[in-house]
């Protein structure tokens, strides 16, 4: 029997359709007019499902966590988040609509990263580039993770052999990180830092062959203020959300005699127009190295 192998890419957009279609497994069962009011989507955080029903669906929340269930039988829980994601730890409200269970574990090329999803953010939506820059990384590398949650970054780095400095300012985060160190077998290399990411770098005497910038929404316009720490030659991967104008602008801003900006890709939408962007900003070698 032949045993079909899948790309990354290809399983995340699997992922993504899987995601889709709520709307057309409760036709018939919620009534047309109330319909509109259920997102199609959901998100997946190891055996949890999060999704946003309005209260005026309460009385169908069984019948959506039937038609949940029949298409992840594994969910342990289903949590509906009835907040925007808030804060400086980035994290939402929910009201659990089926099971009561909020840490879970969740597996991410290899990695497993425990998690309570009530206490800290944690996002499946990065997991290709994740991949590509720990792929990127050697142990020669010294890297600095700002904002850095419960080491999704962080930790694919350090068990690259690299000297790896995680700055988080959740106590929650940092504890789930430390955690999350030992089962992969990282902790040796990867130094936790509770702390505000955005003084750390006038703080920290150091500077790194890589920085990982997972910037949270609205925290940081530009990356400057992290670019001054990287030795020449070194690379920052930034993560940030903005329109195709905006990005455009940063790249011709960053673009000159000390960085260049490798790689740009667009990785989906959090808004009409505000794309989430990933770019490798190299500082460039000069004579006098
Ligand atoms: C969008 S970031 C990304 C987290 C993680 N790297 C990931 O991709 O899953 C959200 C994290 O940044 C942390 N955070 C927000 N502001 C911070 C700051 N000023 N300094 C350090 N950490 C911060 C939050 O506590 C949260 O864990």
């Amino acid at each position: 029997m032949r045993t079909n192998v899948l790309s990354l890419e290809n399983f995340t957009k699997i992922c993504e359709f899987e995601k889709m279609g709520l709307k057309k497994d409760l036709a018939g069962v919620i009534p047309q007019d109330l319909l509109s009011y259920l997102p199609d989507g959901y998100e997946i955080i190891g055996n949890i499902a999060i999704i946003s029903v309005p209260a005026s669906l309460e009385a169908y929340f069984k019948d959506i966590t039937k038609a949940l269930l029949s298409r992840r039988p594994s969910l342990v829980t289903i949590l509906n988040k009835i907040s925007t994601i808030q804060g400086k730890e980035r994290i939402a409200h929910y009201d659990p609509i089926f099971g009561k269970e909020t840490i879970t574990e969740v597996r991410e090329f290899g990695f497993r990263y425990q998690l309570n999803v009530r206490e800290v953010y944690f996002s499946t939506k990065m997991a290709s580039e994740r991949r590509r820059i720990h792929e990127l990384i050697n142990k020669r590398d010294t890297v600095f993770v700002p904002f850095a949650g419960v080491g999704p970054y962080a930790i694919p780095a350090a068990t690259r052999g690299a000297e790896v400095y995680a700055i988080e300012i959740s106590h929650h985060a940092c504890a789930w990180m430390a955690r999350n160190a030992i089962v992969n077998g990282a902790s040796s290399n990867l130094h936790i830092i509770r702390g505000d990411a955005l003084q750390a770098a006038y703080y920290l005497n150091k500077d790194f062959s890589r920085i990982i910038i997972p910037t949270p929404y609205g925290v940081l316009k530009s990356p400057d203020f992290f670019l001054d720490r990287l030795i020449q030659g070194g690379t920052a991967h930034w993560i940030t959300f903005c329109n195709k104008a905006q990005i455009n602008e940063y790249i011709e801003e960053l673009s000159g005699d000390i960085y260049e900006v490798t790689y740009c890709h667009k990785s989906g939408n959090i808004a009409p127009s505000v794309f989430r962007w990933i770019l490798d900003i190299k500082k460039k070698k000069t004579d006098r190295q």
